[in-house]
Protein backbone atom coordinates (compact mmCIF):
# COMPACT_ATOMS: atom_id res chain seq x y z
CA UNK A 1 0.00 0.00 0.00
CA UNK A 2 1.59 3.36 -0.95
CA UNK A 3 1.07 6.45 1.34
CA UNK A 4 2.73 9.94 2.19
CA UNK A 5 3.15 11.69 5.18
CA UNK A 6 2.59 15.44 4.94
CA UNK A 7 1.82 18.33 7.73
CA UNK A 8 0.11 21.39 7.80
CA UNK A 9 1.67 23.47 11.29
CA UNK A 10 2.73 20.10 12.17
CA UNK A 11 -1.00 18.67 12.19
CA UNK A 12 -0.05 15.42 10.67
CA UNK A 13 -1.65 13.49 8.11
CA UNK A 14 -1.20 9.96 6.31
CA UNK A 15 -1.89 9.94 2.61
CA UNK A 16 -3.38 6.96 0.99
CA UNK A 17 -3.94 7.23 -2.78
CA UNK A 18 -6.94 5.45 -3.74
CA UNK A 19 -8.23 6.69 -7.23
CA UNK A 20 -10.85 4.06 -7.55
CA UNK A 21 -11.97 3.69 -4.39
CA UNK A 22 -10.83 0.26 -4.01
CA UNK A 23 -9.11 0.51 -0.77
CA UNK A 24 -10.79 -1.36 2.45
CA UNK A 25 -10.54 1.35 4.94
CA UNK A 26 -11.89 0.48 8.05
CA UNK A 27 -11.51 2.91 11.61
CA UNK A 28 -9.05 -0.51 13.00
CA UNK A 29 -6.83 0.07 9.71
CA UNK A 30 -6.43 4.08 9.91
CA UNK A 31 -6.30 3.90 14.05
CA UNK A 32 -3.13 1.59 13.50
CA UNK A 33 -1.70 3.91 10.95
CA UNK A 34 -1.97 6.67 13.06
CA UNK A 35 -0.13 4.69 15.93
CA UNK A 36 2.86 6.89 16.46
CA UNK A 37 5.16 4.33 17.56
CA UNK A 38 3.66 0.87 15.67
CA UNK A 39 1.91 2.73 12.31
CA UNK A 40 3.43 5.62 10.05
CA UNK A 41 1.64 7.89 13.29
CA UNK A 42 -0.53 11.19 12.07
CA UNK A 43 -3.35 12.88 13.60
CA UNK A 44 -5.71 11.95 10.58
CA UNK A 45 -5.82 10.00 7.11
CA UNK A 46 -6.78 11.49 3.84
CA UNK A 47 -7.94 9.43 1.53
CA UNK A 48 -7.14 10.69 -2.12
CA UNK A 49 -10.34 9.36 -4.27
CA UNK A 50 -12.14 10.64 -7.01
CA UNK A 51 -15.28 12.15 -6.24
CA UNK A 52 -17.32 9.95 -8.73
CA UNK A 53 -16.21 6.71 -6.82
CA UNK A 54 -16.80 7.78 -3.36
CA UNK A 55 -20.38 7.20 -1.91
CA UNK A 56 -20.37 11.08 -0.22
CA UNK A 57 -18.06 12.69 -3.05
CA UNK A 58 -20.71 11.40 -6.01
CA UNK A 59 -23.10 14.22 -5.78
CA UNK A 60 -20.05 16.58 -6.16
CA UNK A 61 -18.40 14.95 -8.47
CA UNK A 62 -19.81 17.61 -11.43
CA UNK A 63 -18.16 20.66 -9.41
CA UNK A 64 -14.75 18.36 -8.10
CA UNK A 65 -12.27 15.64 -9.28
CA UNK A 66 -11.08 14.82 -5.91
CA UNK A 67 -12.69 13.62 -2.85
CA UNK A 68 -11.28 14.44 0.59
CA UNK A 69 -12.05 11.23 2.87
CA UNK A 70 -10.66 12.56 5.71
CA UNK A 71 -10.37 10.16 8.88
CA UNK A 72 -9.62 11.03 12.78
CA UNK A 73 -7.02 8.87 14.50
CA UNK A 74 -8.98 7.30 16.06
CA UNK A 75 -10.79 5.76 12.90
CA UNK A 76 -14.06 8.35 12.97
CA UNK A 77 -14.45 10.49 10.26
CA UNK A 78 -15.07 14.40 10.18
CA UNK A 79 -16.47 16.46 8.27
CA UNK A 80 -14.25 18.90 7.34
CA UNK A 81 -10.34 19.45 7.92
CA UNK A 82 -8.80 22.55 7.09
CA UNK A 83 -5.12 21.69 7.48
CA UNK A 84 -6.09 18.40 6.27
CA UNK A 85 -7.68 20.06 2.91
CA UNK A 86 -3.91 22.45 2.32
CA UNK A 87 -2.12 19.05 2.82
CA UNK A 88 -4.28 17.08 0.49
CA UNK A 89 -4.30 19.67 -2.50
CA UNK A 90 -0.17 19.77 -1.75
CA UNK A 91 -0.69 16.30 -2.67
CA UNK A 92 -2.81 16.79 -5.97
CA UNK A 93 -0.45 19.47 -7.20
CA UNK A 94 3.00 17.49 -6.45
CA UNK A 95 1.93 14.26 -7.93
CA UNK A 96 0.63 15.47 -10.92
CA UNK A 97 -3.10 14.68 -9.96
CA UNK A 98 -3.81 18.18 -10.39
CA UNK A 99 -2.23 21.30 -12.28
CA UNK A 100 -2.12 24.64 -10.04
CA UNK A 101 -4.23 26.62 -12.29
CA UNK A 102 -5.46 30.11 -12.33
CA UNK A 103 -8.78 29.87 -10.63
CA UNK A 104 -8.91 27.85 -7.44
CA UNK A 105 -9.13 23.87 -7.43
CA UNK A 106 -12.18 22.71 -6.13
CA UNK A 107 -11.71 19.29 -3.41
CA UNK A 108 -14.86 18.05 -2.30
CA UNK A 109 -15.36 17.36 1.48
CA UNK A 110 -18.38 16.29 3.63
CA UNK A 111 -18.78 19.40 4.57
CA UNK A 112 -19.53 20.61 0.34
CA UNK A 113 -16.69 22.03 -1.99
CA UNK A 114 -13.63 23.71 -0.84
CA UNK A 115 -11.12 25.80 -2.91
CA UNK A 116 -7.70 25.72 -2.78
CA UNK A 117 -4.33 27.74 -4.32
CA UNK A 118 -0.69 28.23 -4.05
CA UNK A 119 -0.27 31.26 -1.97
CA UNK A 120 3.83 31.95 -1.76
CA UNK A 121 5.40 28.86 -0.18
CA UNK A 122 1.93 27.51 1.05
CA UNK A 123 -1.43 26.53 0.23
CA UNK A 124 -4.54 28.47 1.29
CA UNK A 125 -7.78 26.81 0.97
CA UNK A 126 -11.44 28.58 1.10
CA UNK A 127 -14.23 27.18 3.27
CA UNK A 128 -17.24 28.45 4.20
CA UNK A 129 -17.55 31.60 6.77
CA UNK A 130 -17.50 30.16 10.22
CA UNK A 131 -21.44 30.73 12.15
CA UNK A 132 -20.79 31.64 15.35
CA UNK A 133 -24.23 30.09 16.92
CA UNK A 134 -24.36 29.23 20.78
CA UNK A 135 -22.51 29.47 23.91
CA UNK A 136 -21.42 26.59 26.39
CA UNK A 137 -19.16 25.58 28.39
CA UNK A 138 -15.80 23.48 28.52
CA UNK A 139 -14.53 22.03 31.49
CA UNK A 140 -10.71 21.01 32.38
CA UNK A 141 -9.33 20.44 35.35
CA UNK A 142 -10.49 22.69 38.06
CA UNK A 143 -11.63 25.39 35.42
CA UNK A 144 -15.13 25.63 33.98
CA UNK A 145 -14.61 27.93 30.58
CA UNK A 146 -17.37 29.97 28.59
CA UNK A 147 -16.93 29.31 25.14
CA UNK A 148 -18.23 30.44 21.62
CA UNK A 149 -19.72 27.26 19.66
CA UNK A 150 -18.73 27.87 15.93
CA UNK A 151 -19.90 25.88 12.84
CA UNK A 152 -16.74 25.29 10.99
CA UNK A 153 -18.33 22.34 8.58
CA UNK A 154 -17.21 20.62 11.73
CA UNK A 155 -18.33 21.44 15.10
CA UNK A 156 -15.83 24.07 17.42
CA UNK A 157 -16.21 25.29 20.88
CA UNK A 158 -13.29 28.49 21.53
CA UNK A 159 -12.58 29.05 24.79
CA UNK A 160 -10.78 32.24 26.17
CA UNK A 161 -8.28 31.64 29.20
CA UNK A 162 -8.60 33.91 31.64
CA UNK A 163 -6.12 37.00 32.22
CA UNK A 164 -3.21 35.73 34.06
CA UNK A 165 -3.31 32.09 33.26
CA UNK A 166 -0.98 30.57 30.95
CA UNK A 167 -1.69 28.98 27.59
CA UNK A 168 1.10 26.53 27.39
CA UNK A 169 0.65 25.76 30.96
CA UNK A 170 -2.95 24.31 30.31
CA UNK A 171 -3.16 20.18 30.55
CA UNK A 172 -4.51 18.90 27.34
CA UNK A 173 -3.48 15.32 28.04
CA UNK A 174 -7.46 14.41 28.77
CA UNK A 175 -10.54 15.82 26.89
CA UNK A 176 -11.96 18.74 28.26
CA UNK A 177 -15.54 17.78 29.18
CA UNK A 178 -18.48 19.89 27.43
CA UNK A 179 -22.23 19.49 27.06
CA UNK A 180 -22.80 16.93 25.22
CA UNK A 181 -26.56 18.11 24.44
CA UNK A 182 -25.13 20.89 22.85
CA UNK A 183 -22.89 19.08 20.82
CA UNK A 184 -24.13 15.71 20.28
CA UNK A 185 -21.47 14.83 17.91
CA UNK A 186 -18.32 16.04 19.66
CA UNK A 187 -16.66 19.00 19.26
CA UNK A 188 -12.99 19.96 18.99
CA UNK A 189 -12.38 22.21 21.93
CA UNK A 190 -9.84 25.78 21.03
CA UNK A 191 -8.21 27.65 24.17
CA UNK A 192 -7.10 31.06 22.92
CA UNK A 193 -4.84 34.12 24.51
CA UNK A 194 -4.67 37.47 23.11
CA UNK A 195 -0.87 37.78 20.92
CA UNK A 196 0.65 41.13 20.38
CA UNK A 197 -0.12 43.16 17.35
CA UNK A 198 1.10 41.84 13.92
CA UNK A 199 1.10 44.08 11.16
CA UNK A 200 -1.23 43.58 8.53
CA UNK A 201 -3.82 41.98 10.24
CA UNK A 202 -6.70 42.93 12.19
CA UNK A 203 -6.11 40.56 15.08
CA UNK A 204 -3.69 38.18 16.49
CA UNK A 205 -4.28 35.02 19.02
CA UNK A 206 -2.66 32.50 20.28
CA UNK A 207 -4.51 29.13 20.33
CA UNK A 208 -4.35 25.30 21.23
CA UNK A 209 -7.08 22.71 20.53
CA UNK A 210 -8.07 19.70 21.98
CA UNK A 211 -9.11 17.73 18.84
CA UNK A 212 -12.37 15.47 18.36
CA UNK A 213 -11.10 11.95 17.35
CA UNK A 214 -7.27 12.84 17.63
CA UNK A 215 -6.44 14.50 21.04
CA UNK A 216 -4.21 17.10 21.49
CA UNK A 217 -2.98 18.41 18.07
CA UNK A 218 -0.19 20.99 16.94
CA UNK A 219 -2.99 23.16 15.00
CA UNK A 220 -6.43 22.75 13.93
CA UNK A 221 -6.94 25.03 10.68
CA UNK A 222 -10.61 24.85 10.96
CA UNK A 223 -9.94 25.76 14.74
CA UNK A 224 -8.04 28.37 13.91
CA UNK A 225 -10.94 29.55 11.37
CA UNK A 226 -13.37 29.54 14.55
CA UNK A 227 -11.20 31.27 16.41
CA UNK A 228 -10.87 33.95 13.98
CA UNK A 229 -14.54 34.98 13.68
CA UNK A 230 -14.93 34.90 17.40
CA UNK A 231 -11.34 37.29 17.45
CA UNK A 232 -13.72 39.44 15.13
CA UNK A 233 -16.56 39.21 16.29
CA UNK A 234 -15.50 40.83 20.27
CA UNK A 235 -13.94 43.23 18.32
CA UNK A 236 -16.83 44.47 16.79
CA UNK A 237 -15.74 42.88 12.98
CA UNK A 238 -17.62 41.31 10.72
CA UNK A 239 -14.78 40.43 8.21
CA UNK A 240 -11.11 41.13 8.36
CA UNK A 241 -7.95 38.95 8.66
CA UNK A 242 -6.17 37.28 12.03
CA UNK A 243 -3.31 35.71 12.56
CA UNK A 244 -3.53 32.88 14.12
CA UNK A 245 -0.47 30.83 16.41
CA UNK A 246 -0.51 27.42 16.78
CA UNK A 247 2.04 24.73 18.60
CA UNK A 248 3.14 23.96 14.93
CA UNK A 249 3.37 27.42 13.59
CA UNK A 250 1.18 30.48 12.32
CA UNK A 251 -1.89 30.25 10.25
CA UNK A 252 -3.35 33.34 8.45
CA UNK A 253 -7.22 33.58 8.13
CA UNK A 254 -9.31 36.04 6.29
CA UNK A 255 -13.16 36.66 7.18
CA UNK A 256 -14.60 38.10 4.18
CA UNK A 257 -18.78 38.26 4.27
CA UNK A 258 -19.30 34.81 2.59
CA UNK A 259 -16.43 32.90 2.97
CA UNK A 260 -13.12 32.33 5.05
CA UNK A 261 -9.37 31.73 3.73
CA UNK A 262 -7.24 29.55 5.84
CA UNK A 263 -3.40 30.00 5.02
CA UNK A 264 -0.12 28.46 5.89
CA UNK A 265 2.68 26.20 5.01
CA UNK A 266 1.48 22.19 4.08
CA UNK A 267 4.51 19.94 3.50
CA UNK A 268 5.24 16.42 2.19
CA UNK A 269 7.66 14.83 4.13
CA UNK A 270 8.31 10.70 3.04
CA UNK A 271 6.32 8.91 0.80
CA UNK A 272 6.55 4.63 0.69
CA UNK A 273 5.05 1.49 0.82
CA UNK A 274 3.68 0.15 3.82
CA UNK A 275 2.29 -3.92 5.33
CA UNK A 276 -0.87 -3.61 5.80
CA UNK A 277 -1.02 -7.10 7.33
CA UNK A 278 1.79 -5.48 9.47
CA UNK A 279 -0.30 -3.14 10.89
CA UNK A 280 -3.53 -5.28 11.87
N1 LIG B 1 -7.19 19.23 12.22
C1 LIG B 1 -8.30 19.51 11.39
C2 LIG B 1 -9.65 19.12 11.92
C3 LIG B 1 -9.81 17.60 11.87
C4 LIG B 1 -11.21 17.11 12.20
C5 LIG B 1 -11.57 17.28 13.64
N2 LIG B 1 -10.74 16.51 14.53
C6 LIG B 1 -13.04 16.88 13.83
O1 LIG B 1 -13.33 15.75 14.26
O2 LIG B 1 -13.90 17.71 13.50
C7 LIG B 1 -8.25 20.89 10.77
O3 LIG B 1 -7.12 21.30 10.42
O4 LIG B 1 -9.27 21.51 10.55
Amino acid sequence: MEFTKGHGTGNDFVILPDPDGALDLTPGLVAALCDRRRGIGGDGVLRVVRAAKHPEGAALADEAEWFMDYWNSDGSFAEMCGNGARVFVRYLLETGLATPADAALPVATRAGVVRARVEGDGIAVEMRRPRVYDTATAALGGLTLPGAAVDVGNPHLVCALPAGLDLTALDLTQAPQVDPTVFPAGVNVEFTAPGDPVDGTDGHVLMRVYERGSAETLSCGTGACAVAAVALRDTGRNTGVVAVDVPGGRLAVTITDNTCWLAGPAVLVASGDLTPSALT
